[in-house]
């Protein structure tokens, strides 16, 4: 048994079913006996048994859910918002218990949505990120009306696993997603033009994309070491009539700032529309 002494089932064990579910078993949270993945592909379930050492289930015409909520004292719903009702209806027949704790890492949907199929189950939110993979992510929590302080904590342990975790009202759930949830895409969209320009100018690929990433590291290493304000940090890189200013120009001649800040809004509208959608 992993440290936690519980057993977790994920319904869902894609992209970001796995991102967790590596870094649980790499802090020793959970040992891959005490994972249970449901999954829909049969190509999945031996990736995942050999890669991981966990129980997988597969899916079947909306069967296999019953091993999980038999076995597991957390259920994570990690499926698209798409498919998230059809799951919900699945369950709401099983053994859903009080002792039970769903986290639901599925966009958009609000935990009172969830509640409605779990009559005593308490639910918690989270919204991760990507970098999880690589223990960087940044993860959002919100408790919904029925989970209490210790299953805040109990989310929080196993977020702050996987990178940090912060425990936040669920309103503020769908601005954050747009920040750090989609947020790894943006910042990939920086280190991509980066690239594109350095390769212009003649340095290869390799090097130019290593030189981008390893730079946009560097700079979120120091805005959160050095708790410096970002703008003071950005005034430090420009020297008096240099070449960073020059640069800088270019990007507010192009409206940068105010591009990123419409994406962060974008993305929290559009997850808003998915969440309703879903419910
Ligand atoms: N991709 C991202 O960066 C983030 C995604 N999310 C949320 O995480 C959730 C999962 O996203 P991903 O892992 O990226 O998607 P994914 O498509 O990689 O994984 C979903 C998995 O669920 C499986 N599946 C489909 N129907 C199923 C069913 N009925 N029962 C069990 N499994 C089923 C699919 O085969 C797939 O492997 C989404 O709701 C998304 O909003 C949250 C934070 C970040
Ligand atoms: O694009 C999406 O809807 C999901 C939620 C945050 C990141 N990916």
């Amino acid at each position: 048994m992993g440290t936690l002494n519980k057993k977790i089932g994920f319904i869902g064990g894609g992209q970001m079913g796995e991102a967790i579910i590596k870094g649980l078993i790499s802090a020793g949270l959970f040992m891959g006996d005490d994972i249970y993945v449901n999954v829909a592909t049969d190509k999945r379930i031996q990736y995942m048994t050999e890669k991981y050492g966990v129980k997988v289930i597969k899916v079947t015409e909306g069967k296999g859910y019953d091993i999980i909520v038999d076995e597991c004292d957390i259920i994570v719903l990690a499926v698209k918002p798409q498919v998230l009702k059809g799951v919900l209806e699945a369950i709401k027949d099983l053994p859903l218990r009080e002792e039970h704790l769903i986290i639901s890492i599925v966009g958009g949907v609000k935990t009172s949505a969830i509640e409605k199929y779990a009559d005593k189950t308490p639910v918690i939110r989270v919204m991760p990120n990507t970098p999880m993979l690589v223990n960087a992510g940044a993860s959002g929590i919100a408790l919904g009306s029925r989970a209490k302080e210790k299953d805040g904590e109990l989310a929080l342990t196993i977020f702050k696993a996987l990178g940090i975790a912060y425990l936040v009202p669920e309103h503020l759930i769908d601005p954050l997603t747009s920040v750090s949830g989609c947020g790894p895409a943006y910042a990939y969209l920086m280190i991509e033009a980066m690239t594109d320009g350095g390769v212009e100018m003649g340095l290869t690929r390799d090097m130019a994309t290593t030189l981008a990433a390893q730079t946009l590291m560097g700079a979120a290493k120091m805005v959160l070491e050095t708790k410096e304000h970002p703008g003071k940090l950005k005034d430090n890189v420009c020297s008096p009539g240099g070449s960073t200013i020059a640069g800088v120009h270019a990007l507010e001649r192009g409206g940068f700032r105010g591009i990123v800040m419409n994406a962060v809004e974008a993305g929290k509208i559009r997850m808003e529309e998915v969440g309703k959608k879903a419910e």
